[in-house]
């Protein structure tokens, strides 16, 4: 479905994503796990081409990247780290009702996706509320229900459990594991890591691709995780590892 071959992003001097090649399927849930910095943010934009690469290919769907815009832009959707950048309607409904009316639903129809997407998310009780009212978790949550309400066939989520309390997480899980949709999910949290998806990709800290598999093996790999930045020294001695 999507193919970096060879990928690297410069801005300006500055190097955030070097040498990556990457296939991803239809459906796979891929997880994206970095330190602060590694590039995660950097290559989701270049998935929904927001970005292009300064050097190296990106395939959609087998298509050029001039040739897949229209497509990606129609079918994948990207949620950005700071749900304030994506909340700009007047109450929560008619956010999550955006992309609804823009596919041309009636309103009846749209009324029933986005009860039922403020449901799967617990927030119906914010329906007629302004998003600028509401608490950063809430407004992640809102943002994440206007996302899935347009049902796109790639689902880019960055950082989405950065303001989220347990029992949202566990919602969300759930919502990745059942939805069709291709997911590649960013996280600085290793902990959460295994339960977003099945496939880990690991950014190091310079923003090379450092793992591609299953999660289980990546995190019994002390030099793996030393190299990610997950584990390191205090006083010289002792090894910690970052479970947040
Ligand atoms: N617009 C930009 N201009 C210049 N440098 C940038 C820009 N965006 C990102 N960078 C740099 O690129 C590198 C990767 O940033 P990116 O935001 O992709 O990382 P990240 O893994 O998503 O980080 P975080 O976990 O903190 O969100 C960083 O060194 C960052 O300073």
């Amino acid at each position: 479905m999507m193919e970096l071959k060879e990928v690297s992003v410069k801005y300006q001097d500055r190097i955030a994503i070097k040498d990556i090649s990457l296939k991803i399927g239809k459906g796979e849930k891929v997880v994206l796990l970095g330190i602060n910095g590694s590039g995660k943010t950097t290559l989701l934009k270049l998935l929904n081409a927001l970005i292009y690469p300064s050097s190296g290919e990106f395939l959609y769907k087998g298509k050029k990247l001039k040739d897949a815009i229209k497509d990606i832009r129609k079918e994948s959707i990207m949620l950005f780290q700071n749900p304030d950048v994506m909340l700009f309607n007047p109450t929560v409904y008619d956010e999550v009702a955006y992309s609804l009316r823009k596919k041309g639903l009636k309103e009846s129809e749209v009324k029933e996706k986005v009860m039922y997407w403020l449901k799967e998310l617990a927030i119906e009780d914010l329906v007629s509320l302004p998003p600028y009212k509401l608490s950063g978790g809430q407004k992640q949550r809102v943002a994440l229900a206007s996302v899935l309400a347009a049902e796109p066939q790639i689902l880019l989520l960055d950082e989405p459990t950065a303001h989220m309390d347990l029992p949202s997480v566990g919602r969300l899980i759930e919502i990745i594991q059942k939805t069709e949709a291709t997911c590649v999910i960013s996280t600085h949290h290793i902990s959460l890591a295994p339960e977003l998806g099945n496939r880990l990709v690991v950014l190091s800290p310079h923003g090379r691709l450092l793992y591609d598999g299953a999660p289980e093996n990546f995190l019994k790999d002390t030099s793996l995780l030393l190299e990610a930045g997950f584990m390191h020294t205090h006083s010289g001695s002792q090894w910690h590892f970052h479970s947040l």
